[in-house]
């Protein structure tokens, strides 16, 4: 047994278009997550998030349970189309739910964490060609020196994008997040030009804010194993290591994109958008890194024609989502960072959790003993990493409740607290109960 330090912050995190609901209240315009939702196909049933968990009407009674669970900091996105709802129109409503957010976090001693983007990219700037075009990332600078003019006295942390491997590749090249475009060469473009946003938002960041105050990038990160010894397989596990981890963390820390994945997409996609200046930019110092980290990933040599890396099902144990149970993954991804690419700088695990079939017993309760198991293993990893001299200042449960789950819609339930969609009502899992008491021990 060992204790997580008196500064080791204890957290939760949601999303603003998985959790907020009021789709079109207080001068919201439609994001593309909107728009994708009312496409046929796209997401489970049709689901969407125009009511979701109405955080924006219950904020304050859900503030209190994380006091009451002893939450010491919420990490929650902020959701553009409300604060532009028009290309270079402000809406000053849109900033004051998240005053009143940030106000009644504060007065319950709980730190905001702020995630700028999370995916609900305006629609009008999708209609402009969103992130495809590089005059996005002046649309962004205004979007974020905005936040930081109006928010940036009461929010001391912020992440400038989560997962752009998602943003750009699951939504532009494998198609399963919206746009739902299915374009390597524009994936690869997207990427880019999310992380010239991320590298602005950091130059605006710098110029506007005080040095107390903390910015940094999530990135969403796994380990890739070679699914035999073989040099096809072990070939196979470097490229999708590179599709998946290196072609951010290179850029960001190191200031170039990975040789390897540039030669390879550079057979698919046009990469002659770099330019003079865009590295620089990118690879600005941090303040700190966020890691999301779910599962591990076996490969074998794939025949797709582009990676030939073929992610092989594993006979171990997995959650809801299909996904592997492999906490070891954790620890080795936060050694590797610290060796290669992060060194000293302070790590948060800004998200990490389950979906389980979750239902609400007779008794009441939600006895969910698999998220218990499964939060307690990955707790004990993160903890070994900062026993092995690790710099990780925090972790964050995915999810405070549960919630949209894009394109599986309200099918997967990530929450330690369950929501029952009919009502709204808010029901702790038996995992908030076993993050209450280990937030209270620190001790795993
Ligand atoms: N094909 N395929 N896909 C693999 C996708 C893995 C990466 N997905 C994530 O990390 C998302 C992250 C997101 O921030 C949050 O908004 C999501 O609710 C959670 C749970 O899904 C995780």
């Amino acid at each position: 047994m060992s204790d997580f330090n008196k500064d080791f912050l204890f957290g939760v995190a949601t999303a603003s278009y998985q959790v907020e609901g009021a789709y079109n209240e207080d001068g919201r315009s439609m994001s593309i997550w909107d728009t994708f939702c009312r496409q046929d196909g796209k997401v489970y049933k049709g689901h969407n998030g125009d009511v979701a968990c109405d955080h924006y009407h219950l904020y304050k009674d859900d503030v209190k349970m994380m006091k009451d669970l002893g939450i010491e900091a919420y990490r929650f996105s902020i959701a553009w189309p409300r604060i532009f709802p028009e290309k270079g129109h402000y809406n000053p409503k849109g900033i004051d739910f998240y005053k009143r957010l940030t106000d009644e976090l504060l007065k319950n001693d709980i730190k905001p964490f702020v995630t700028i983007y999370h995916w609900d990219l305006p629609q009008w700037a999708d209609d402009l060609g969103g992130w495809l075009n590089r005059e996005v990332v002046d649309w962004f600078g205004e979007y974020v020196s905005k936040l930081f003019n109006e928010l940036g006295g009461y929010i001391r942390n912020w992440i400038t994008l989560n997962e752009p491997w998602c943003s750009s590749f699951l939504s532009y090249f494998i198609g399963e997040h919206a746009p739902g475009h299915k374009d390597l060469g524009e994936a690869v473009l997207v990427s880019h030009n999310l992380l010239l946003a991320h590298g602005k938002a950091v130059e605006i960041f710098r110029d506007i804010n005080s040095s107390d105050s903390k910015i940094g990038i999530t990135l969403n990160l796994n380990e890739v194993f070679p699914a035999t010894d073989s040099p096809e397989d072990k070939a196979a596990a470097r490229i999708a290591d590179g599709f998946q981890n290196r072609w951010f963390l290179d850029p960001i820390f190191k200031g170039e994109y990975p040789k390897d994945m540039l030669e390879l997409f550079g057979k698919y996609a046009k990469t002659d958008f770099i330019t003079d200046g865009d590295l620089k930019r990118i690879s600005q110092k941090l303040d700190f890194l966020g890691v999301n980290y779910y599962t591990r990933a076996v490969v074998k040599k794939g025949n797709d024609g582009i990676l030939n890396a073929e992610q092989i099902d594993v006979d171990n144990e997995k959650t809801e989502m299909g996904w592997e149970v492999y906490p070891e993954s954790l620890y080795n991804i936060l050694m590797r960072l610290k060796n290669e690419y992060t060194f000293d700088l302070p790590l948060y695990i800004t998200e990490n959790g389950a979906a389980y079939k979750d239902v609400v017993s007779d008794d009441g309760h939600v006895h969910d003993e698999k998220r218990v198991e499964f939060l307690k293993k990955h707790f004990k990893q993160a903890k070994r990493f900062i026993d092995d001299g690790g710099n990780l200042r925090g972790y964050f449960v995915w999810s405070l409740m549960d919630n949209f789950e894009w394109a599986h819609g309200y099918s997967k339930r990530f929450g330690i607290v369950y929501v029952d969609y009919e009502t709204e009502k808010r029901i702790l899992k038996d995992s908030a109960l076993w993050y209450k008491n280990l937030i209270s021990t620190r001790t795993i």
